[in-house]
């Protein structure tokens, strides 16, 4: 490689062999004139002198960087020939004209070793015609993906920069920014490539080039010293400054620019004595002039090349950047899985930024991010792209996955397994596939949990951060854990209870999550309109720095920030500065083809830890039967205290909902609602209790009071009795004989009594009735209802209706039917029976409310059921 001093040298020494040449000639042309004679001589002279010096900048400047228009225009160079990242490059800024009909090219030092700056503004059409020749003899000379334009148009002028506009979508120019914010947030950007360099970081950097037809007007002293520090640290690290305005006489009254001088940079200032002319000082590394004096002629600027000519440019160069950037699923997997520690954070890749890759991460600096995108727009792509890059990269000891969808479809059933592929991405803990808010809650509630947890075991082990305690405890494996929510806002929805818990806890996790490795990834088609974050979307969504704007979702990003508005399917706003403009990245992702998803998973799923769990799903419409429930909870195995389980919880790990028993007056079960589910919910209680007894220890009573209940009835005594157990199906007249018996001589409390009522409302005229000499049955009935349980009598009861539980209790034993499971009945109702005016329950498909007065609890449950009881309920 030449090095920039050698041939800036080489093309100095040219220049200043013109000025001698130049010194030579006027003192001839003086000589002739005063001889008033013009020579064929000094013609050729002139002639020889210019086509040496278009040789010399022709050496220096080769093509794109140093041809005049007329030239390029016939002569079609090559594109992405002549300049390449690192090296230095000379560029073309215009011609020298000392002497009428002498003129030479002027060409200064650029990338590779210092800035270019100009007084004058963009407004000036010919800084504008610079600005334009510039940028399209480096978009030309650079191979693509080599050089990225940073630009800024804080003047709005807009048209100076908008031939470019093409370059947008390929990567190599961003939107131009114009206020303030974005300006500053630009300068981050390239100050964090110096400093990436600087750590070592990045090697081989692209050349990035800060362009600006205007700075924006409120810059302060401190944003022109950012400017200087990165004149000065800039070069070593590929970043330059093409600056127009730079100390113009409309900005030198607060004189900032003045104060804050440039290094390595060519100042070109405009001619006082001469409108429409230039002044070149002196480039860095060498002076023009042998005595270190600036190029001793005036200079017009290069003028725009022809519009044509940006165009085609502008669109080759966009294509070929589309085409070289086109990529498959595939191309996101590393050939090697789970080699990476997530230690420090989560990275992957995602797709193409131009030639380059996007790659994002969940790390300390953008630990939670917000994805929006219109129905249709890839949302759902985008997050397989991401769950499965990372899960390629990293073993489920390094990263876990808790994955929520909200919506009506099937966005996370790639990681579960089906009938059709009973395999699993061996990092999903728990997917909630179409989950009921209250699903949602839990796996938010369990996070906050999770979180506690791992604060003690920091405090325990005396660190303060989850790398430390990774290091301190290298045999406990503490994964960093990703929680992705899709279609959060029906979570957050409304603003009732579920979603005001749902904002504080993930408020909490969003504050906090990041010192323990947890993170969020929240997509939603929209964020507006959300009322549960009235007045806390700042705490809630400040936490989210990282935005991810597909088509449709620009909402997430600054209210002048546009970027997503017109998004192609498969291209994204990756924005890790909560959405200011200047930080826009347009990225390509590409499609997840289903073939390549299941040869991933399967290769996953093969080196998984044998016998690891497959995750805890949640499915929303899913039904459940008794059949599938895991055991009864241990602490309700033992010899006293049994549970009857009538559903699935609602919760993180799908636990079994159950009721239990023990010898307190009123351990009784009500089940409401005039739904045939009432059924199966009985059914499923005396199964797990059968499950709990040896045969024969305990009986239970089947009373069937409805025809429509008689086949369910039948069914479940001969399931009891096939099994050992006592079991009988009784009738009215035996059910009331039954509860005098009880009730006057209480059984043997260690052989349980269960009786199961099967519309028990409909015994209400019956056991009003009084026989002569006898309590009437509906006393019998309170009586074993408040002394029953001492004796092991458990009553199971199905009522149709609300008002006849009720009824039945009488006004002084509301309290002795302490389980209630809510089916559908309107829950004032039942919070008139319970006394509890706040009691919250819709009733809704698939879904029960199980209470339990005594422990102050309300569960919603998905009830258990006998298999297709709904397509029968519907039929
Ligand atoms: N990068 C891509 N390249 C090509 N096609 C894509 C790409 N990403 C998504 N698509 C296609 O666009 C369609 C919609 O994608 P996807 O289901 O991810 O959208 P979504 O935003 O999740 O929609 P919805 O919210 O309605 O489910 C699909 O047919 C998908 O194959």
């Amino acid at each position: 490689m030449v090095s920039a001093k050698t041939l800036f040298g080489r093309a100095v020494n040219t220049h200043r062999q013109a000025e001698g040449l130049l010194d030579a000639v006027r003192e001839r042309l003086d000589r002739l004139e005063a001889e008033s004679t013009h020579s064929a001589e000094s013609a050729q002279q002139q002639t020889a002198l210019a086509a040496r010096l278009e040789r010399a900048a022709a050496d220096a400047a080769p093509q794109w960087l140093g041809a005049p228009w007329a030239v390029i225009g016939e002569q079609r160079f090559p594109l992405e020939h002549s300049a390449r990242a690192g090296d230095p490059a000379m560029i073309r800024i215009g011609d020298a004209q000392p002497l009428p009909g002498v003129g030479f090219p002027v060409i200064v030092p650029f990338t590779g070793v210092g800035h270019i700056a100009i007084d004058t503004d963009a407004r000036d059409p010919a800084v504008a015609g610079l600005l334009r020749s510039i940028i399209t003899r480096l978009v030309a000379a650079f191979p693509a993906g080599q050089l990225r334009l940073l630009a800024v148009d804080g003047g709005a002028l807009g048209a100076p920069l908008a031939p470019f506009h093409p370059l947008v979508p390929a990567g190599v120019m961003n939107e131009p920014v114009s206020d303030l914010d974005e300006f500053r947030e630009l300068l981050t950007e390239a100050e964090e490539q110096v400093k990436q360099v600087q750590a070592g970081l990045n090697p081989s950097p692209d050349v990035l080039v800060v362009v600006t037809a205007a700075l924006p007007a409120s810059c302060t002293r401190s944003d022109y010293s950012r400017i200087a520090a990165l004149s000065h640290a800039g070069p070593a690290a590929r970043v330059h400054l093409l600056l127009t305005g730079w100390g113009s006489p409309s900005r030198s009254r607060s004189a900032w620019d003045k104060a804050v001088p440039l290094e390595r940079t060519t100042m070109i200032t405009a001619d006082p004595s001469s409108h429409g002319h230039f002044r070149v000082g002196d480039p860095p590394l060498e002076s023009f002039g042998a005595e270190g004096r600036a190029l001793n002629a005036t200079v017009t600027l290069d003028s725009p090349p022809p519009p044509g000519l940006i165009d085609e440019l502008c669109r080759r160069v966009a294509a070929k950047a589309e085409s070289d950037g086109a990529l498959l699923f595939d191309d996101l997997v590393p050939e090697r899985l789970w080699t990476e520690s997530s230690i420090t954070g989560l990275t992957t890749l995602v797709g193409r930024i131009g030639r380059g890759d996007a790659v994002v991460s969940l790390d300390d600096q953008t630990p939670h991010w917000l994805v929006a995108g219109r129905t249709g727009s890839g949302k759902t792509v985008f997050l397989l792209d991401i769950l499965y890059g990372l899960a390629a990269r990293y073993s489920p000891d390094e990263l876990a996955l808790y994955l929520l969808d909200f919506k009506e479809g099937v966005s996370f059933s790639e990681f579960i397994p089906t009938e059709i592929d009973p395999t699993w991405v061996p990092h999903a803990r728990t997917v909630g596939v179409e989950s009921d808010r209250e699903y949602g809650l839990a796996v938010l509630a369990e996070l906050v949990r999770e979180m506690s947890r791992r604060a003690a075991a920091m405090k325990k082990a005396g660190v303060t951060n989850l790398a430390q305690l990774r290091t301190s405890r290298p045999d406990v494996a503490l994964p960093r854990i990703l929680t992705v929510i899709d279609e959060f806002h029906v979570l957050l929805k409304g603003t009732d209870d579920t979603a005001k818990r749902s904002v504080a806890l993930l408020e909490e996790i969003a504050r906090k999550g990041r010192s323990y490795g947890i993170h969020l990834i929240m997509a939603s088609q929209s964020v507006s309109g959300i009322e549960s974050l009235f007045g806390k979307s700042t705490s809630v969504f400040g936490q989210f720095g990282m935005r991810v704007a597909l088509s449709g979702g620009g909402g997430i990003l600054n209210a002048m920030n546009d970027a997503a508005a017109a998004l192609p399917i498969g291209q994204v706003v990756l924005n890790h500065a909560a959405g200011v403009a200047s930080a826009n990245r347009r990225a390509r992702f590409p499609d997840a083809d289903a073939s390549s998803l299941h040869a991933l998973r399967h290769r996953m799923w093969e080196m998984r830890t044998p016998g690891s769990p497959p995750p805890a799903v949640f499915i929303g419409y899913a039904e459940y039967s008794v059949d599938e429930a895991p055991p009864p909870p241990r602490r309700a195995t033992g010899r006293r205290r049994k549970v009857a389980l009538v559903g699935r919880q609602v919760d993180v790990g799908l636990s079994s909902a159950g009721f239990p028993l023990d010898s307190s007056p009123g351990r009784h079960l009500g089940v409401l609602g005039t739904s045939a589910v009432g059924a199966d919910v009985l059914a499923s209680a005396a199964i797990s209790l059968a499950q709990q007894h040896e045969p024969g220890e305990a009986s239970f009573h089947l009373v069937s009071l409805i025809g429509s209940a008689e086949e369910d009835v039948f069914i479940l005594e001969q399931r009891l009795q096939r099994a050992g157990h006592r079991a009988e199906m009784l009738r009215l007249p035996e059910y009331r004989e039954l509860l005098r018996k009880f009730a006057n001589t209480p059984p043997d409390r260690m052989r349980p009594n269960y009786l199961f009522v099967y519309g028990a409302d409909a015994a209400a005229s019956s056991l009003r009735q009084k026989k002569p000499g006898r309590a009437a049955g509906i006393d019998d009935f309170r009586t074993i209802l408040r002394e029953g349980p001492a004796s092991g009598v458990h009553i199971f009861g199905w009522w149709r209706g609300v008002r006849r539980l009720s009824d039945d209790l009488g006004s002084t034993g509301k309290d002795d039917v302490a389980g209630l499971v809510a089916l559908n009945v309107k829950g004032n109702e039942v919070g008139l029976l319970l006394g509890r005016a706040n009691l919250r329950w819709q009733p809704r498909h698939n879904r029960a409310l199980l209470i339990d007065r005594h422990e102050d609890r309300e569960d919603l449950i998905v009830p258990f059921v006998s298999p297709g009881r709904y397509s029968e309920e519907f039929a």
